[in-house]
């Protein structure tokens, strides 16, 4: 068996389609959804992040802001603009670009941000309505595999998922949204003492912890759907999963690349959100 690859550039494409059109409907109401991008310092991963979030915003017909602080900015500073952006009418959907530099309680600066547009679902409020089941904005790296599922029409319900990380932003809400469409969900982390033996009941193998090529074929259930969340920089600078790509891919019936898989998605989806959250403010359908 070869695994058909869940191609994230070609899905973003055709959801940004989708999106834009949408946003031109939306134009012709006067209603310009509007994205604030904030970065804090001079990490060049972030800046390249930042820029590509700002190239889809333009590409759609978004409105868009990057804010570019020094890394001295103080918290209060921050907190500043953030409230500033809150009260802005044509800003949507606001996003603090993390880590932020060690000086500055993250925590703080997410509470912060208001609830509507919270487009990274972050906020402690978004969680917990989406640990209920209540309308929210979900955060964007799971949401954007959930689309990748569901597009491809891969069959959630009744499927046990193993989802291998637990970190707030990615292992944990992909859980829960598994769950909410019906899967069995196990979750391991680095103190699991037999991941191999639970990776291997796993109908969905979701692995989100950051180790590049972790998983081998070792850890696979032939026919598995195999995502990969990770993003590795190796010290040649290539980017790589925490999936052997090479070595899983004749043993799965799906597999994400990296790069090309969920990371596109990522940004898709917060196109998404600000799209919602704008909509949502002006309470068009
Ligand atoms: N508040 C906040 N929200 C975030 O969503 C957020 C953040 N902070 N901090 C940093 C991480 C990282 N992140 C990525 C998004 C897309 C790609 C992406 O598009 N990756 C491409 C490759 C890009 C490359 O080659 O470097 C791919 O996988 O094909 C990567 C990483 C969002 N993050």
């Amino acid at each position: 068996m070869t695994a058909s690859v869940l191609d994230g550039k070609a899905l973003s494409r055709t959801i940004r389609e989708e999106v834009k059109q949408e946003t031109a409907r939306l134009q012709e109401l006067g209603i310009q959804p509007g994205l604030a991008v904030v970065l804090v310092g001079e990490d060049p991963a972030s800046q390249v992040y930042v820029n590509s979030k700002h190239k889809a915003c333009l590409e759609l017909g978004f409105y868009s802001e990057v804010h570019r602080l020094p890394n001295d900015t103080t918290q209060e500073q921050l907190l500043g603009l953030v409230d500033q952006l809150n009260q802005q009418g044509t800003i949507h959907g606001i996003l603090v670009q993390l880590p932020l530099p060690k000086h500055i309680d993250e925590k703080a600066v997410i509470d912060a941000i208001s609830v509507e547009k919270d487009v990274d679902g972050f906020h402690p409020i978004s969680v917990g309505n989406m640990v209920i089941g209540d309308e929210s904005l979900l955060p964007c790296t799971p949401a954007g595999m959930m689309e990748m599922l569901k597009r491809n029409r891969i069959p959630i319900e009744g499927k046990h998922a193993v989802v291998i990380g637990r970190s707030n932003i990615v292992g944990k809400p992909i859980s829960l949204l598994l769950q909410r469409e019906n899967a069995t969900v196990t979750m391991c982390h680095s103190r699991t003492n037999n991941m191999r033996e639970l990776t291997r009941m796993a109908d969905i193998l979701v692995v989100a912890i950051g180790k590049a090529h972790f998983v081998d074929r070792s850890f696979i259930k032939p026919g598995a759907v195999v995502i990969d969340v990770g993003m590795n920089r190796l010290e040649n600078g290539k980017l790589v999963g925490d999936v052997n790509f090479d070595d899983v891919v004749e043993e799965c019936s799906w597999i994400t690349p990296v790069p090309g898989g969920v990371g596109p998605m990522t940004i898709t989806m917060l196109m998404v959100n600000t799209l919602k959250a704008a909509k949502r403010v002006h309470q068009i359908q």
